[in-house]
C-alpha cells in the first residue's frame, strides 16, 4: 500500500502541494484528478522521489520510502507527463538501456522487449530513431519502460496524453488488469469518462488541497450527483465554463 501522510511542497515559499494524506491500495486502481497547476504532478514527483517533501511522509508497504529508496525505486514503475527519452536511441535501444539500468537478465529482457513492443504495435518501428516517432509513440515507449521489470507500484502522470482510440482501450484494460494482479496502481488524469470506468477510488485535489478521497459510487450517492464529471465540477471547478468562453470569443472579436 502507498501511503501519503500530511505531503506538502512549496516552491518558493507558495504551496504547490498542501497538507495532502491519502492512500492508494494494492488490488486496486486509484484515480488522482485536480484541474490544471493543481498539484498532481508534483506529488507523483514527491512519490518517485524525484522532487523532495517540503513536509510529511510517504510509506510503500508500511515503511518509510526513504528508509530504503533503492528497494523502493526497484519496485515502483513511472510514467512521467513529460516524454524525457534520449531520441537518438532507437524504441528497442531505449527499452534495453532501461532493462541494464534495471539489472534485467539480457535474454529475459530482449524476449520481454520485443512481446512489449509487438502488443503496442511499435515492432515494425522498433529500430526507428526515437527522434522519427510521434507523440503517441513515444508515450507507448515510456508505457513499456515503466512497466518492464514488473513492478509493483505503478504511477501513471497522464498516461493516455497522444494515446490513439485504440491504444487508449489496451491501456484502460491494462491498468485494471494490473491492478486485478495485485499491483497499487495511482494514475492522474484530465479524462473524467476513463476514471470514471476504471477507478476504484479517486482523489481529488483543488489548489494543492485535498477535496475528495472515497469510491466514486459513494461520492455520487453522497453528492447526489449522477456523474463523476459533475462531481468534480462541484468540488474543483470554479469557473463557468460558457461565459468564460464567451468572453473569449468577444475579446477576438472586439
Ligand atoms: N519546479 C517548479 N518551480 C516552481 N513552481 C512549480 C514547479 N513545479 C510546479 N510548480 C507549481 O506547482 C503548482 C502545481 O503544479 P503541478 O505541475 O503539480 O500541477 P498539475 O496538477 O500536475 O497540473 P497539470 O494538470 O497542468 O499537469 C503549479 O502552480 C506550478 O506552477
Amino acid at each position: 500500500m502507498l501511503e501519503l501522510r500530511r505531503v506538502s511542497k512549496h516552491f518558493a515559499g507558495i504551496p504547490a502541494v498542501d497538507d495532502v494524506s491519502f492512500c492508494a491500495r494494492p488490488g486496486e486502481v486509484t484515480g488522482y484528478l485536480g484541474p490544471n497547476g493543481s498539484g498532481k504532478s508534483t506529488t507523483m514527483k514527491m512519490i518517485t522521489a524525484l522532487i523532495e517533501r517540503t513536509a510529511g511522509h510517504i510509506l510503500f508497504d508500511g515503511k518509510p520510502i526513504d528508509d530504503d529508496l533503492i528497494g523502493y525505486k526497484r519496485r515502483m514503475g513511472y510514467v512521467p507527463e513529460e516524454p524525457h527519452l534520449y531520441v537518438h536511441l532507437s524504441g528497442v535501444e531505449y527499452l534495453l538501456m532501461v532493462a541494464q539500468l534495471r539489472d534485467l537478465p539480457p535474454r529475459q529482457s530482449s524476449e520481454r522487449i520485443d512481446g512489449m513492443l509487438r502488443l503496442l504495435s511499435l515492432y515494425d518501428d522498433r529500430h526507428a530513431s526515437i527522434s522519427g516517432y510521434s507523440k503517441g509513440m513515444r508515450q507507448k515507449i515510456l508505457i513499456a519502460a515503466a512497466l518492464l521489470h514488473n513492478p509493483d507500484l505503478v504511477l501513471l502522470d497522464e498516461p493516455f496524453s497522444g494515446l490513439d482510440v485504440a491504444s487508449a482501450l489496451v491501456l484502460r484494460s491494462l491498468i485494471q488488469q494490473l491492478a486485478a494482479r495485485g499491483k497499487t496502481v495511482l494514475f492522474s488524469s484530465h479524462e473524467l469518462d476513463t476514471v470514471e470506468r476504471i477507478s476504484n477510488r479517486v482523489v481529488i485535489l483543488h489548489r494543492g488541497r485535498l477535496v475528495a478521497d472515497d469510491s466514486i459510487e459513494h461520492l455520487r450517492s453522497l453528492m447526489e450527483l449522477p456523474t463523476l464529471e459533475a462531481i468534480f465540477s462541484q468540488l474543483a471547478v470554479e469557473q463557468d465554463s460558457t461565459a468564460l468562453a464567451r468572453n473569449f470569443a468577444d475579446l477576438i472579436e472586439a
